[in-house]
């Protein structure tokens, strides 16, 4: 294995080996605490754009199977490991977590200090890093910022049949495991591309809508707030992470970014209404601005217990609910279930006594 490094627009060089694709590759430096589940994170699309360190020392231990993957294709831009594992030991394996990176087109290296990766992360706040056979670059030549959204979410509606609600669900990127918990729901769910306007959706005649999950700035999204205030005026809706900040914007609040942001699968946040505690999944940047939120208009419903930042809110005359964590999990505790099947029993319920704005 070739070695090679990731430097940091900072300045600082972190040696290792080569896995995966043999790319060069540019990206945002993150971190994910979680201590499984790295399946579902590199194929999570809303870490289009960045690589990924892993806090846990060891991966790739229990393979890749064939179930796990949370999209058809992965869409980071590189994965940071320390002890890479390449003899997997699990029954579901069918292959090697270096093979998928490899077949999956996404560089990595392995054999970092990842622990003081992360130190500096935390220290400098998130930053660029290049990963590549040689040590440095010029990060001004390299920077781009696509408009990542557009590269994950569908180009035309999908369709699963169900004799339950249906829910439309706005991809930004989506989880698959959203779409497995809405259809263990029994629900119809339509998958639409992230641009689809209010009209196209009446047309669909849902019962509920979900704004999913998705990368990169929610402000590059800007010109769509009109349409999903419209959306969630319409019909209950749900939001989820890219989906929670994008209808707290449409509705004039604010967001900025985290120094370092919130990945991983022990969060814990507190639920408002009941002072109970719940430990969530996150993988998220950016978070609503405590200030910019009107309290005539949204209820905070969750707080996230190590920084009070907000991790959900509730419309206060609409049916509109929003969460900052990922109810789906994967990878991650399933604490917070309760707010997707409540969703599905809500529109249920909602659509029985007609949805009185409809
Ligand atoms: N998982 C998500 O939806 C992430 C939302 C947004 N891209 C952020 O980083 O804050």
């Amino acid at each position: 294995m070739a070695q090679g490094y990731l430097t940091l627009e900072t300045g600082e060089v972190f040696e290792g080996v080569l896995i995966g694709a043999e790319k060069d590759s540019l990206g945002e430096v993150v971190f994910n605490t979680s201590m499984t589940g790295y399946q579902e994170i590199i194929t999570d699309p809303s870490y289009a754009g960045q690589i990924i360190t892993f806090c846990y020392p060891i991966i790739g231990n229990y393979g890749v199977n064939a179930v796990d993957d949370e999209s058809i294709a992965p869409a980071l831009s590189g994965v940071v490991i320390g002890d890479l594992c390449e003899t997997p030991s699990h029954f579901q394996s069918i292959e090697k977590f270096s093979e998928k990176l490899k077949s999956a087109g996404v560089p990595g290296i392995a054999g970092v200090d990842t622990r003081l990766l992360v130190k500096t992360i935390r220290s400098r706040g998130t930053v660029k890093g290049y990963l590549s056979k040689t040590k440095g670059t010029d990060f001004a030549a390299q920077d781009q910022t696509p408009f990542w959204i557009e590269k994950v979410s569908v180009q035309n509606p999908q369709f699963f049949q169900n004799n339950g609600p249906h829910v439309v669900l706005v991809d930004f990127g989506y989880k698959k495991s959203i779409l497995t918990a809405l259809l263990n729901e029994n629900c119809a769910v339509t998958i639409v591309p992230f641009n689809t306007t209010f009209e196209k959706i009446k047309s669909l005649n849902p019962d509920g809508v979900l704004f999913s999950n998705g990368p990169g700035d929610p402000m590059a999204l800007q010109k769509w707030f009109p349409e999903i205030k419209k959306i969630s005026q319409y019909y209950p809706t749900l939001g989820i992470c890219l989906g929670h900040q994008l209808i707290a914007l449409a509705y004039g609040a604010k967001t900025e970014k985290l120094a370092y942001g919130h990945r991983g699968g022990n969060h814990p946040v507190k639920e408002i209404t009941t002072g109970k505690v719940k430990i969530t999944a996150q993988n998220h940047s950016y978070v609503v601005m405590d200030e910019s939120i009107d309290g005539k208009v949204f209820d905070v419903t969750y707080r996230n217990i190590n920084d009070r930042s907000i991790e959900g809110l509730k419309h206060k005359h609409y049916p509109v609910q929003t969460v900052q964590f990922h109810p789906e999990a994967h990878p991650g505790p399933s604490d917070t279930e309760y707010i997707l099947t409540g969703f599905v029993k809500q529109i249920a319920a909602l659509g029985e006594t007609q949805y009185a704005v409809k």
